[in-house]
């Protein structure tokens, strides 16, 4: 079953090609990221997504209504079905934590009393007990948005869509807010779209990511299978480099595409800590006698698996060797070569 589905969408601003033939589906539960760098058009997407911007051609099927179809009255309804969730939280200054919350269950009509029961649930699936009556402007930036998610999830949404939720969050309220979402996912079996332009966010929490670039999608795949070396697009590649171990100034300085006599192959590397222990760098000594130097390293997290990574350098090319450490690890590199000074 598909809970949203982007067939064809086109949006045009003049000349300009905002959105261009986007087409995805998103099933119940999964944690879906959509990547892009600035201008590649999430923005324009996501108001097309919350019915609040329509495309030129295109259809938005949201549980089974096509959204672009719908007369303005209709749209009303279907938006109630998405939460929205933003950068910069959206809350009313005059209204403490719990009015905020409250605040889309009050335009629904919901009754008072079945209102406070409401918003004392979601203020507790929030973690915000004991905070509920301050105002915005006593609150810190993670509980702002904490309030953010509550108001989006008051109406019982079966999608939630997240326009850069954590980027204006340090990276410690950023894990926190993430952790959240991925609770709530859990919890409730919630729907989660996440826009974002940090790697970061999508490889903590996302199951699939979308790549965005200049209006059209150039990815779309678990981000698993990305993270592990799938990607095939240089937009895809650059954000999946950022965060990763960085190869030394002096290695990249000399590191040559093909190999060549005396070349030392410097090769990237993914190990799943989960999988069946295996002694890689004493079987390349040992097996085929080559010396293996760690240029560096880093213990991550990827969509909730521990995995680590390490770029290496091999003491000679040796393709056996390469196909030892492709069979060992969950993905596989070869950067490129380096004379044996380096
Ligand atoms: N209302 C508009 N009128 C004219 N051009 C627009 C309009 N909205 C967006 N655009 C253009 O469409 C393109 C996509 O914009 P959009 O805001 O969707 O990108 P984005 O990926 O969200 O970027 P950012 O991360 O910087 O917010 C940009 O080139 C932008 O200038």
């Amino acid at each position: 079953m598909t809970l949203l589905r982007v067939e064809q969408v086109c949006r045009r601003f003049g000349d300009h090609v905002a959105l261009q033939d986007v087409r995805f589906d998103v099933h119940p539960g999964e944690i879906v990221g959509i990547i892009g760098r600035s201008g590649a058009g999430k923005t324009t997407l996501l108001r097309c997504l919350s019915g609040l911007e329509r495309p030129d051609s295109g259809r938005i099927v949201i549980e089974g209504q096509d959204i672009t179809a719908l007369p303005e009255r209709r749209l009303v309804e279907i938006r109630r079905r998405i939460g929205l969730v933003f950068q910069h939280f959206n809350l009313l200054q005059s209204r403490s934590a719990a009015g905020n919350i409250a605040l889309p269950l009050e335009i629904a009509g919901m009754p008072k009393s079945a209102r406070a029961a409401r918003v004392a649930d979601l203020i507790d699936l929030v973690g915000l007990s004991g905070h509920e009556r301050k105002r915005p402007s006593q609150m810190s930036g993670g509980q702002k948005q904490r309030v953010g998610i509550a108001r989006a999830l008051a109406g019982n949404p079966a999608l939630l869509l997240c326009d850069e939720a954590t980027s204006a969050l340090d990276p410690e309220t950023t894990a926190a807010i993430l952790d959240l979402l991925v609770d709530i996912n859990r919890r409730l079996g919630l729907t989660i779209l996440l826009i974002t332009h940090e790697m970061d966010v999508i490889r903590r929490i996302a199951h699939r990511v979308v790549v965005l670039d200049h209006g059209r999608i150039v990815e779309d795949g678990p981000v698993a299978a990305l993270l592990g070396g799938a990607s095939r697009h240089a937009v895809t590649r650059a954000f999946l480099s950022e965060g990763r171990p960085r190869v030394p100034d002096h290695v990249v300085a000399q590191l040559r595409d093909v190999s060549f006599d005396d070349a030392h192959p410097v090769v990237r590397a993914t190990f799943d800590p989960n999988a069946a222990p295996s002694p890689v760098l004493s079987v390349l000594s040992r097996r085929f006698g080559l010396d293996v130097t760690i240029l560096q390293a880093t213990a991550g997290d990827i969509a909730r698996r521990p995995d680590a990574e390490f770029v290496l350098r091999l003491s000679r090319h040796d393709g056996d060797a390469l196909d030892f450490i492709r069979q060992a690890s969950q993905s596989m590199e070869v950067l490129g070569y380096v004379p044996a000074d380096c």
